[in-house]
């Protein structure tokens, strides 16, 4: 049987940026290689700086590395349309919820995701766009809020909303820019919760979740990618990789890591 193409394919993948303090090119990545399958649900993790937004926005086809080759569901970056490729890649990041403003109920906002835009362009919607809108909202618990004002709608619920606006085109690939961050526990459990529905309602996606914090990754996670310093090093299976020895050298600090009913927790191997 023939292999699925990957989602995505990065091949000694670097990125540099003019460093005018230091007067050189500094790296802020390095040689990173990295093959995303359908279906798979990765971590990238690493510290503050690490590079994991510079390689999120590499693998969401807005940036174009200095150097190596980059293939994004199937498509060479440099010898396409980007935005065309941008598309087909769901994203949720906090940025993406500041954009909608005024009196957009919830319903309005998972419906943008069909057009892919911030204004929600009804001409352009039909009825199986509705009905997939309902659909999601149910499904991550948000049903009774899909006539509530988006701005009225918690934090966590908010985050919600967005996952299902994300997913409204079904994406081939979905990335996740720490999607937890500031949520509280029923929050970010409700959330995580929600992005573990996707391994099995959309098998074909694949996902990636960047993150400080094992903690904050759904037990749907089956592979991680750890950076430090621009450098990815680890990348495979999640049991191979979200490990305490490796998430030492990840955060610089000895790390001790359990998995606990399928998810996992982090802490400073002093405190135990
Ligand atoms: N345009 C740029 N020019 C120069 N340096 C940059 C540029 N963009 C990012 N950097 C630097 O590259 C490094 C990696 O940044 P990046 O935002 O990718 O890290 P990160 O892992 O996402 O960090 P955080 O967890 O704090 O969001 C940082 O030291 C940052 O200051």
């Amino acid at each position: 049987m023939l292999a699925m193409s990957p989602t995505l394919s990065l091949t000694a993948v670097s990125l540099w940026r003019w460093d005018a303090e230091r007067g050189r090119e500094r790296h802020l990545l390095r040689d990173v290689d990295w093959t995303v399958r359908p279906g798979e649900h990765w971590a990238l993790l690493g510290a503050n700086g690490a590079g994991k937004t510079t390689l999120m926005n590499i693998a969401g086809a807005v940036a174009h590395p200095s150097d190596g080759t980059v293939d994004v569901l199937g498509q060479r970056l440099g010898r396409v349309d980007l935005r065309e490729l941008r598309e087909r890649i769901g994203l949720v990041e906090a940025r993406t919820g500041r954009a909608f403003r005024g009196r957009m109920t919830a319903a309005d906002v998972v419906l943008t995701g069909a057009t892919g835009s911030i204004a929600l362009q009804r001409h352009r919607l039909d009825s199986d766009d509705c009905a997939r809108a309902a659909a999601l909202l149910a499904r991550f618990g948000c049903a009774a809020l899909a006539d509530r004002p988006y701005d009225a709608c918690s934090q966590g619920e908010r985050q919600r909303v967005l996952l299902a606006r994300a997913l409204m085109r079904r994406p081939s690939l979905l990335l996740l820019d720490e999607p937890a961050t500031g949520l509280d526990l029923p929050g970010r459990e409700a959330l995580l919760a929600a992005v573990a529905t996707i391994a099995e309602q959309e098998p074909e996606t694949a996902t990636v979740t960047v993150t400080h914090h094992v903690e904050e990754l759904p037990s749907s996670t089956t592979h991680a990618l750890l950076l430090r310093d621009g450098v990815a090093i680890a990348a495979g299976p999640a049991h191979e990789t979200i490990r305490g020895d490796l998430l030492s050298a990840c955060f610089g600090t000895p790390v001790r890591v359990d998995r606990v009913g399928g998810r996992w927790l982090a802490r400073a191997e002093a405190a135990w």
